[in-house]
């Protein structure tokens, strides 16, 4: 019989919060409701009322069979990842099927719907649409799937693939990408910069270092790092490790409120 008293049992956690950065660990997740999301448990990861200047939404939504969700509020794109499961989008009247590692953006007023035969969880991200410059074209409705997206690598090394999920176009305020890892490859030097990130580990595990700590990260933990974050991450498994990562972009630094 195992006598280890889990980690919860001891009131001890793996998450850490705090107004640099945040790690997120399953073992603390609490499911709720939004509005939005019917017959949906949805895991708000990251917001606003965290109170350290983060400007969009990060939340994972576990769908019921039959759940179905409408569009977020006035002013506000998302963005939306399929985990597990299959969802039917319905928009600009068209209905698109999404798998595993489809991904859908919704500019902000795009009327549509999502919905789940079968239980499924896809990770959303959501932030309000910053305008941009005069004269560009406002963002379009954008369908990928992650496996098909196109890999470079990063600095030039070959086990470190990085996918742009969305066009790297200045009418975006934001992208996500995903970050793959071989075995033993980490990022070339620390980050320091002043867009956010919000990050969601897909598959295998690492360190990721955060500020002035390294912490152990794996499959399902979520990342928030702020403005100015030193980031860096070496991926220690024996497996590829992947992760899937929001960042603000293409708006001037004095605007970004
Ligand atoms: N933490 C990261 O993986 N950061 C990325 N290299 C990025 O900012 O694009």
């Amino acid at each position: 019989m195992n006598r280890q008293p889990s980690l919860q049992q001891l009131g001890q956690t793996r998450s850490v919060v705090n107004q640099e950065y945040a790690l997120l660990t399953p073992e603390t997740f609490i499911r709720t409701t939004v509005a939005e999301w019917k017959n949906t448990s949805c895991i708000v990861h990251i917001a606003p009322v965290m109170g350290f200047g983060t400007r969009f939404t990060q939340f994972t939504a576990e769908m019921q069979p039959g759940a179905e969700a409408s569009a977020p509020p006035a002013g506000i794109q998302r963005f939306v990842f399929v985990l597990d499961g299959e969802v039917e989008l319905s928009v600009n009247g068209e209905t698109h099927r999404l798998g595993e590692y489809d991904y859908a953006y919704l500019p902000a007023g795009t009327d549509h719907t999502l919905r789940a035969q079968n239980a499924a969880r896809v990770s959303v991200f959501e932030k309000k649409f910053h305008p941009q410059l005069e004269g560009l074209p406002a963002p379009e409705v954008f369908l990928g799937n992650e496996r098909k997206v196109e890999g470079t690598e990063f600095e030039g090394d070959p086990g470190l693939i990085a996918r742009k999920l969305l066009p790297d176009e200045a009418q975006f305020d934001f992208i996500v990408t995903t970050m793959s890892y071989a075995p033993g490859a980490t990022l070339p030097y620390v980050e320091i910069h002043y867009m956010e990130h919000g990050l969601l580990m897909l598959e295998g595990e690492g360190i990721y270092r955060l500020g002035e700590r390294y912490f152990q990260v794996t499959q399902g933990d979520v990342i928030w790092m702020g403005a100015h974050c030193p980031q860096w991450y070496g991926a220690l498994g024996k497996t590829w490790s992947k992760y899937l990562l929001y960042k603000d972009m293409n708006r001037h630094p004095l605007e970004i409120k």
